[in-house]
């Protein structure tokens, strides 16, 4: 039997699969699945309860930054696809790597809680894609992430 493809990140080509957040073939990593939901997109993740950050019940604030950052490039690259109105395959699932990343830390995430990350493509201008994430725990957004992605040049 076919795998079944259906996440973004079930179209990176397996050459750009090893990241730690969301490259599927990264044993060690959090391997995130982001899909379409309407105009967004959404990934849910429940971290292990030792992505601890200072104290025992809040999430560590890097590992939020990576669960935005991972979620931003796999959306850039399914937003640049679409807007090129081509299908997702592991051939034609462009390259993206963030140039730029910012977040804001509204409220504390708690440990042991699913998390929920909403993205929105904000501007899509040639290689550079912008996206905003809101991170969502118990109804509450802990965090607000803004990423430029880029499009690597195809001679990486
Ligand atoms: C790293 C090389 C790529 C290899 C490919 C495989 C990588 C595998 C990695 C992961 C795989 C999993 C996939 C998900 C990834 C998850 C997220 C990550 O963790 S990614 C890792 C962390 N990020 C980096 O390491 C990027 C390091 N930076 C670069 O490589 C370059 O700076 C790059 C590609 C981002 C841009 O370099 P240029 O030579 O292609 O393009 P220029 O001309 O410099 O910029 C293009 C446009 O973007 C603007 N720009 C570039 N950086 C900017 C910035 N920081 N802020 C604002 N604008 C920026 C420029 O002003 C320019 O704009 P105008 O076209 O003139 O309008």
């Amino acid at each position: 039997m076919e795998d079944k493809l259906e996440a973004f990140q079930d179209f990176y080509p397996d050459d750009y699969s090893h990241c730690y957040g969301c490259g599927r073939l990264n044993e060690h990593g959090m391997q995130i699945k982001s899909y379409w939901d309407g105009e967004e997109s959404v990934c849910r993740i429940h971290p292990r309860d030792y992505y601890t950050g200072g104290m025992k019940h809040i999430v560590y604030g890097g590992l939020i930054a990576s669960l935005i950052d991972c979620h931003a490039a796999g959306t850039a690259a399914a937003a640049k696809i679409k807007e090129l109105g081509q299908e997702m395959t592991r051939e034609t699932m462009p390259r993206f790597v963030t140039a730029n990343l910012n977040v804001n830390f509204k409220a504390p995430t708690p440990i042991g809680a699913e998390i929920e990350l909403r993205g929105k493509v904000l501007e899509i201008k040639g290689r550079k894609v912008t996206i905003g994430v809101d991170l969502i725990a118990e109804g509450v957004v802990c965090a607000e992430g803004q990423a430029l992605m880029i499009q690597v040049k195809e001679t990486l």
